[in-house]
């Protein structure tokens, strides 16, 4: 299976859904996905790794779909702590499926040789970035994070924040409507993240998270299917 590549352009907001255990991807139906979202994201690292380092596909029955492969490092919120050389293997196990490839800026220097291949198979990769506790200097940060992953290859840089107030909304909403020289996806986590990624999709965000299931991925995130509703609703006004 190797699914559609999505095209990433801003201001045409695309909501990817997310599962936040084995049990929610296992009984998401592919009718069910497609109303809720336009790409899947399949967090690698919340799913038996083991399994899939072996063959094992539990992804399979999303196939038309496109399939954003994701092996989260655990400084930036994923699970099991998986090592640099177990993150690589599983997202290359993913690679005959893999629509789109996440990989941290973080983990940009020790993913040279996945990004090789990636680049032999025309496949492309999101930069990402996670402040999980709302840091005064991320904001500020952000402009220069977008230029780092621009100059690493990446075809869009993704940036989730806690925000703590309504100032904080307001520049991660600002920032999102200045864009970036790559699209750009930016988005709140906590009790703002709600109200930021409508907000972020309205402005430009080019990947919009949500989760399908029983568990979100990220604090705050809205289900997939009531995100691609108000953002639906909302993109334009
Ligand atoms: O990087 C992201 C964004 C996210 O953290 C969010 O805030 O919705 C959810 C994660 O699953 C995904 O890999």
């Amino acid at each position: 299976m190797s699914s559609q590549r999505p095209v990433l352009k801003p201001y045409q907001p695309l909501v990817v859904g997310s599962f936040g255990n084995a049990e929610s991807l296992a009984a998401a139906s592919i009718a069910e996905a497609r109303v809720a979202c336009d790409l899947i994201e399949i967090r690698l690292d919340l799913l038996d790794v083991e399994d899939i380092l072996t063959g094992s596909r539990p992804w399979v029955h999303l196939e038309g779909l496109p399939l954003l492969f994701t092996a989260r490092r655990g400084d930036e919120g994923g699970a099991g702590d998986l090592d640099a050389g177990k993150r690589l293997e599983l997202l290359r196990a993913s690679l005959p499926d893999a629509a789109i490839i996440d990989i941290e800026l973080a983990s940009v220097d020790v993913s040279g040789s996945l990004k090789e291949e990636l680049r032999e198979q025309g496949l492309s990769w999101v930069a990402s970035w996670h402040d999980f506790e709302g840091r005064d200097d991320s904001f500020g940060r952000i402009p220069e994070l977008a230029a780092e992953a621009a100059k690493a290859g990446a075809s869009c840089f993704k940036a989730a924040v806690r925000l703590h107030d309504l100032e904080g909304l307001k520049k991660l909403v600002a920032l999102q409507k200045a864009g970036a020289e790559i699209p750009l996806a930016l988005m709140g986590m906590g009790p703002l993240a709600p109200a930021s990624r409508v907000l972020c999709a309205q402005h430009g965000g080019v990947l919009n998270y949500g989760y399908i299931g029983n568990a979100p991925t990220a604090p705050g995130q809205w289900s997939a299917r009531l995100l691609k509703e108000a953002i639906a609703d909302s993109v334009g006004i």
